[in-house]
């Protein structure tokens, strides 16, 4: 495929620091797993930093072997001639702290034991996971992000990096993102974290690696996937058909939507760590633009670049009406700022799902972007 990145590899960057966290404790040093595309040119001011979501991780285009059945994440929108055209393009995506993939979390060696952290690793904050980018920003020696970029807990970091770093950022673009995680979203959050904790195996976060709270993990997943779905995505996928494999008044027959559920969470298991799936519901339910300042305008005062909002008509889980408080408020105050609701079916997973709703918006976005911040 000409319009693919083709192969590519994870890399790391280790950091002897150790950071100090909005929870006021210190965590180092540090790992950042990272994926580049693209060629940075020599003033150093093509980049687009493309945050990921809360299950997502460093490899957002291209493939680590020809064999492998998926490309990275966000690979419909990354690649020579794609809305984030690597021709033109320096693209970065970074594994955020307290995830499994590659950066420093729960499941890393503690220095002061010599044991994995498990649950003595400290709670977490977007803006400590934007603090940890930046040092990666800062190695690469970057000064200057054409546009943050990214959907969900991507859109989270995307407010955090322009309020905390205007003096070098030049656009964002939050994508289904949110200023606040809404009492739902957290109540939802909290049937994930029960569905865990009730598994005998979690073990209070001390499980053997090979024997994980699976059922639970499982469940928790369950619980957020359908958040990430919509009523309308699950009649077009599922509707009530039952599965061709149970028969009707089998007690324990299932839903097609049933049958979709477990596999989703079951394969999950496989691929993310359970205590890592914790820190990271945490650090969203404790999500809030406004957190340490006076006000949420004070907040998006220090907002100093153009921005790009975009929610789907069916997320129902950060809603429309969310963005469009932030959105609001940034008009208010006279803030450059662009907000399209865009039609979808899709629910929250829309920007994973449709992105061809919303490419052409960006791609005229991006090509406007001033060329300093
Ligand atoms: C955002 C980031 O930063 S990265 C994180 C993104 N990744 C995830 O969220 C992982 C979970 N994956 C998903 O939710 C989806 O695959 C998305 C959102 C990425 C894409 O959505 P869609 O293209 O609509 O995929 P869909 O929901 O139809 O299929 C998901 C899986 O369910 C399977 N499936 C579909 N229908 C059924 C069914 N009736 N019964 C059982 N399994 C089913 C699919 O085969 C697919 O399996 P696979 O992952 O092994 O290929
Ligand atoms: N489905 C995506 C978005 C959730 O916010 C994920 O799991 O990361």
């Amino acid at each position: 495929m000409n319009d693919s990145v083709g192969l590519v590899k994870t890399e790391y960057a280790d950091f002897d620091v150790e950071l100090r966290l909005e929870s006021g404790r210190l965590l180092g040093p540090l790992t950042i797993a990272f994926e580049r595309y693209g060629q940075l040119n020599a003033a150093k001011d093509n980049v687009i930093l493309v945050t990921h979501a809360w299950t997502g991780d460093a490899h957002a285009a291209g493939v680590h072997d020809e064999e492998d059945r998926k490309p990275g994440w966000w690979d419909n929108m990354i690649g020579p001639g794609k809305v984030f055209d690597t021709d033109k393009y320096f693209v970065l995506c970074s594994n955020v702290i307290g995830s499994c993939k590659g950066s420093t979390g729960p499941t890393s060696i503690d220095p002061k034991t010599g044991r994995p952290y498990r649950l003595k690793f400290p709670s977490l904050m977007v803006r400590d996971m934007v603090r940890a980018q930046k040092l990666l920003i800062d190695h690469l020696g970057i000064t200057s992000i054409h546009a943050v970029v990214g959907g969900s807990m991507g859109a989270m970091q995307a407010i955090e990096w322009a309020i905390h770093y205007p003096e070098m950022i030049r656009a964002i673009v939050p994508i289904a993102g949110t200023g606040r995680t809404s009492p739902m979203a957290i109540a939802l959050n909290a049937l994930a974290r029960q569905a865990i904790f009730n598994d005998p195996l979690w073990k209070k976060g001390n499980y053997r690696p090979e024997h994980p709270p699976a059922d639970g993990l499982a469940l928790a997943r369950a619980v957020g996937h359908i958040s990430f779905l919509s009523d309308a995505s699950m009649w077009l996928k599922f509707g009530r058909r039952f599965s061709v494999r149970d028969g009707m008044f089998d007690f324990f027959g299932k839903f097609e939507i049933e049958r979709y559920l477990d596999y989703n969470g079951g394969n999950f298991v496989d691929r993310f760590d359970t205590n890592s799936f914790l820190y990271l519901a945490k650090a969203l339910d404790l999500y809030d633009v406004a957190w340490n300042f006076d006000s949420l305008s004070e907040a998006l005062d220090r907002l100093n670049c153009p921005s790009l909002w975009f929610a789907f008509t069916s997320d129902w889980l950060y809603t429309p009406q969310q963005t469009q408080e932030v959105v609001d408020e940034l008009r208010r105050l006279n803030k450059p700022v662009d907000y399209h609701l865009i039609e979808s079916d899709y629910g929250h997973d829309s920007f994973l799902v449709e992105p061809e709703k919303f490419i052409p918006i960006l791609q005229t976005f991006l090509a406007e972007v001033p060329r300093s911040a």
